[in-house]
């Protein structure tokens, strides 16, 4: 039985940024040793705002780097728009942190959706879910992808990726990338990493801020009433950390620890 998941809660988003880019420092320096690289998928919402603040900031130290060049990015989940539309989550990331990298910064490589198959959401997962297969591939037998880190949000409702609560996605078992075409949330077409993904990656970081969040926080966290969030929890242990703000766990009961790596 694996140990429970970390719960680290701040008193600001301020006080959280910090913590999240020495989580994500850590993450990256465990990959690179692992491989060479540090394969990262994140979501949209509000936490690329958030990843900025804390990636963006000056490092404190010759181990508080971030190593750019070694980073190869994925989308948890993407709408099935073109990438300079508002809704688009890689031009969400684009906007708050790639373009606000200083000038002179090694490059990450980036993978956004193929927009070539925007009108054929099946063939937008599959296409996905190839690009993951060529950069996994070197990896010994790959039956699932292993990412480095996850980096997610969490909806109201208990949604994270494109995944929600009481859909059948749930319940996918193979694929790796799935579209969903009537999800809850606008834009209704998007693509997803499936769960069988989300709880096979070495790590798992959620980021919800705000006191919109405390309600569904004490569902997944006290009930975990079968929510996409909850999944993600059971599905991971002690590899998944939660950093919250203090507003977002008001009232909730599940004990939280004190930061540490
Ligand atoms: O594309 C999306 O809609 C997101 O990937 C989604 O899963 C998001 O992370 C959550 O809805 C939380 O969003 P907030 O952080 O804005 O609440």
């Amino acid at each position: 039985m694996s140990k429970p998941t970390n719960l680290y809660s701040f008193p600001s988003v301020d006080a959280l940024a910090p913590a999240l880019r020495a989580y994500v420092i850590y993450c990256q320096e465990a990959g690179i040793t692992r491989h060479g690289v540090f394969k990262v998928a994140v979501s949209g919402g509000s936490l690329p705002k958030t990843l900025a603040q804390a990636l963006l900031a000056p490092p404190t130290s010759e181990n508080d780097t971030v190593k750019w060049d070694k980073w190869e990015i994925f989308f948890a989940d993407e709408r099935a728009v073109p990438l300079d539309h508002p809704d688009s989550n890689y031009g969400l990331l684009k906007a708050e942190l790639l373009d606000k990298l200083p000038a002179g910064t090694p490059q990450p490589v980036v993978h956004p959706i193929d927009v070539e198959y925007l009108d054929d959401p099946q063939e937008l997962a599959d296409q996905y879910e190839q690009v993951l297969v060529r950069s996994f591939a070197s990896r010994d037998s790959v039956k699932l992808p292993i990412f480095d880190l996850l980096l997610l949000g969490c909806g109201p409702d208990g949604h994270t990726c494109s995944l929600f609560p009481g859909h059948e996605l749930l319940r996918e078992t193979s694929a790796w990338v799935a579209p969903i075409e009537d999800s809850p949330k606008p834009p209704p077409v998007r693509i997803t990493l499936t769960l069988p993904v989300v709880t096979h990656a070495v790590k798992v970081a959620f980021v919800a801020t705000g006191a919109g969040k405390k309600e569904i926080l004490k569902d997944i966290f006290e009930e975990g009433k079968g929510l996409p969030c909850a999944l993600v929890n059971q599905g991971t242990g002690e590899r998944c950390s939660w950093f919250v703000d203090n507003a977002a766990v008001e009232g909730v009961s599940y004990p939280r620890r004190p930061f540490s790596l």
